[in-house]
């Protein structure tokens, strides 16, 4: 349960995570460390370790009892510092380039030691300020076929892909993201926070009974299709860039889960980047240019997915059905339809759930805000209950930018 420190847990401070770091003899003087805490997510604490004489650093996660956002009245497993630390392990060994190195992991501590990316931004902001990165559909298709294959049924053994379900184990976790994701959003739930002016919107999307009906099934398959060991919490905050690196960091949320959520998470925070262009790109050239570029993102991320995951189906694929015509085409079909399903679902609890985007959220201007959010409801609700008619990775990118710029 929830909240139930490990005997010997305390929370670290910037004095005392020396106690971590000193024993792993990563730096030459313990003593000349400097420390800060500069953790900006919603549930831990990260401590940023440097010895300034020698250059080297270090990251220090720590989980607290409870979910930083809220306080102590939200109790959280301590156990998802040890599945952050076993999913980047288990993706390392995949993508070594691709997830930070894990040094040390201390369970009773509840805390992970991993490199330092500090000279990588996160993705979010980066592409707020209208950066591209050349390399981030290849690398982010890359970490999602390599992954998700490697973690399958489809490369596993029956035996072993029930100890790895075991071994991920998430509940809690899992909990959040079927409220906050699937459920609350979509009733009148006091998690939920979006601006008064958008209430009439709000309460179209709660009245809308073929939007929860076909949210329901979407929920249904987060909770019960154990397909691969996926991510959990794909979106541009867990994802580190420079020109030619891209990190995928913070998989706490991982669990054995549908393949197409990580995608499908990852594509709704670049169509909510698409939005919110309206107003960080005040030049229209500018603006239609890294649009375009973001959608260029969602195409080539599917594609260049579809031919690894294809690849290593034909080479590694264990079970006699993946050798039966049609059974391949039959997992993208799926795979795409619920991609698309997923994406509505982030785009909308982002939106007006309880945990929002800077994206939207630092449009300083109300009234464009308000217009944008408008839309991400409708684009949202489109992807739900229209998922199965886009059947190509185009109608996925045709909708955005349909929806975005009617
Ligand atoms: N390996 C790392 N190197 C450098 N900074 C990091 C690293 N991991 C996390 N951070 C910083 O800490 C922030 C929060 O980390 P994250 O893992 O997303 O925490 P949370 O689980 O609380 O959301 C990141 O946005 C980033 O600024
Ligand atoms: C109370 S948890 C809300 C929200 O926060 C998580 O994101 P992150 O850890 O990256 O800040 C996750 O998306 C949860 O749904």
């Amino acid at each position: 349960m929830g909240g139930h420190a490990n005997a010997g847990y305390h929370p670290l401070t910037t004095e005392t995570v020396v106690q971590v770091v000193a024993p792993l003899n990563h730096f030459a003087d313990v003593n000349q460390l400097e420390i800060k805490e500069i953790g900006d997510g919603n549930l831990n604490y990260v401590f940023h370790v440097v010895e300034p004489a020698t250059g080297k650093s270090l990251i220090v996660k720590q989980a607290l009892p409870y979910a930083k956002v809220v306080g102590e009245s939200w109790p959280l497993t301590l156990d998802r510092a040890r599945i952050e630390s076993e999913a980047l392990r288990r993706a390392a060994e995949y993508v070594p380039a691709l997830v930070p190195k894990v040094h040390h992991t201390d369970e009773r501590l509840a805390c992970t030691v991993m490199e330092d990316l500090s000279d990588h931004v996160i993705l979010r902001k980066g592409l707020i300020q209208g950066q591209v990165y050349p390399k981030l559909a290849e690398h982010i298709a890359t970490f999602l076929a390599q992954t998700l294959f490697h973690t399958s049924d489809f490369f596993l053994s029956p035996m072993d892909k029930k100890e790895q379900v075991r071994a991920f184990i998430n509940p809690e976790l899992c909990k959040i993201t079927e409220d906050l994701v699937f459920t609350d959003p979509f009733f009148n739930h006091e998690t939920n926070d979006f601006p008064e002016a958008l209430q009439s919107s709000v309460d179209a999307l709660w009245n809308d009974l073929e939007l929860k009906r076909e949210t329901a099934k979407l929920k249904h398959a987060f909770l019960t299709r154990a397909e691969a060991l996926v991510h959990g919490d794909l979106h541009t905050g867990s994802i580190f860039v420079t020109t030619d690196s891209t990190k995928v960091i913070d998989p706490e949320f991982a669990y054995y889960g549908p393949i197409a959520f990580d995608i499908g998470q990852f594509f709704a925070n670049l169509a909510l980047n698409y939005l919110s262009h309206f107003h960080h790109s005040p030049d229209p050239q500018q603006r239609r240019t890294f649009q375009k570029y973001l959608l260029e993102v969602i195409e080539e991320t599917w594609a260049q997915f579809k031919e690894q995951f294809t690849q290593l189906w034909q080479t590694k694929g264990q079970d006699v059905y993946m050798r039966v015509a049609g059974v391949e085409d039959d997992f993208f079909e799926r795979l795409l339809e619920d991609t698309i399903g997923f994406a509505g679902c982030e785009v909308i609890r982002r939106t007006i759930g309880l945990a929002h985007v800077a994206d939207l959220d630092s449009i300083s201007d109300e009234e464009t805000q308000l217009r944008l959010k408008d839309k991400a409801l409708i684009l949202g609700s489109v992807l739900i209950k229209q998922r199965r008619q886009l059947t190509r990775i185009t109608h996925l990118s045709e909708t955005i930018r349909g929806v975005a710029h009617a």
